[in-house]
């Protein structure tokens, strides 16, 4: 449980019209991290309760230049359509997030490693000596205390990140699944995130014997 409020000094608010419609965007400086995040925020949140949520973490390739070894541009998409069509939710964009938390350069250090020698996403961290996951998720709990929020149904894949944010205090209600349908050139990001990250991704084909065909 992180204790640390937001200071209102280091919170500022604008209204986003975006092509879904118009959302209240919330940009926020982390009393913790000294990171710039942003929260948008649609309709009336009520009592904050069962709130649908999604915190995605900054992957600037995925997201801003759509590359598709990753889902994470799909998964921002989805997660504000889905947003969009209840009409009610919060989308966190967590700075600092980009490579899970080792930063665009790291990763760019890994991706090379994955297109040379084959590693997946986690040998290709830990042969250069890196984290698989260094993220913090202190920053969407705050700004969800900030905004009254009291419990999430929160869109993810990844039983960590609901357990991550539990720990710093954030009621999360269920876990929404975010399936993205795969694509040739995230087969094998998506099933490493299966078989070695423990995320929930039951519409990916089994792996026959042991071995993903998406792999070999
Ligand atoms: N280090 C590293 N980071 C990556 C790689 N591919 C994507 N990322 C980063 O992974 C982060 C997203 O994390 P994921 O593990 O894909 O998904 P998640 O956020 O844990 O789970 P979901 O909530 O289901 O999306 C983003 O910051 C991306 O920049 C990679 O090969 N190596």
């Amino acid at each position: 449980m992180s204790d640390q409020s937001i200071d209102p000094s280091a919170v500022a608010e604008s209204e986003l019209a975006t092509r879904r419609g118009v959302f209240r965007a919330v940009a926020f400086r982390d009393p913790e991290d000294g990171n710039e995040h942003l929260a948008l925020v649609l309709g009336p949140l009520g009592e904050g309760e069962d709130v649908l949520v999604r915190v995605h973490s900054e992957c600037v390739t995925g997201d801003a230049m759509g590359a598709l070894r990753c889902e994470c541009g799909d998964q921002l998409d989805a997660a504000l359509d889905r947003i969009v069509g209840e009409g009610r939710g919060v989308l966190v964009y967590l700075r600092g997030h980009e490579g899970r938390g080792i930063g665009l350069l790291a990763k760019f250090r890994t991706l090379a490693l994955q297109d040379e020698q084959g590693l997946d996403t986690v040998d290709s961290a830990t042969v250069l000596g890196l984290p698989v996951d260094a993220r913090d998720y202190g920053p969407a709990a705050r700004v969800l205390r900030h905004l009254e929020v009291r419990s999430v149904r929160l869109l993810t894949n990844n039983p960590d990140k609901g357990r991550s944010l539990e720990d710093h205090g954030v009621k999360v209600a269920s876990r929404v699944p975010l399936l993205m349908p795969a694509r040739a050139q995230n087969r094998a990001y998506l099933a490493a995130k299966r078989d070695r990250l423990g995320h929930d991704l039951p519409h990916l084909d089994p792996p026959p014997n042991g071995s993903d065909p998406a792999l070999g």
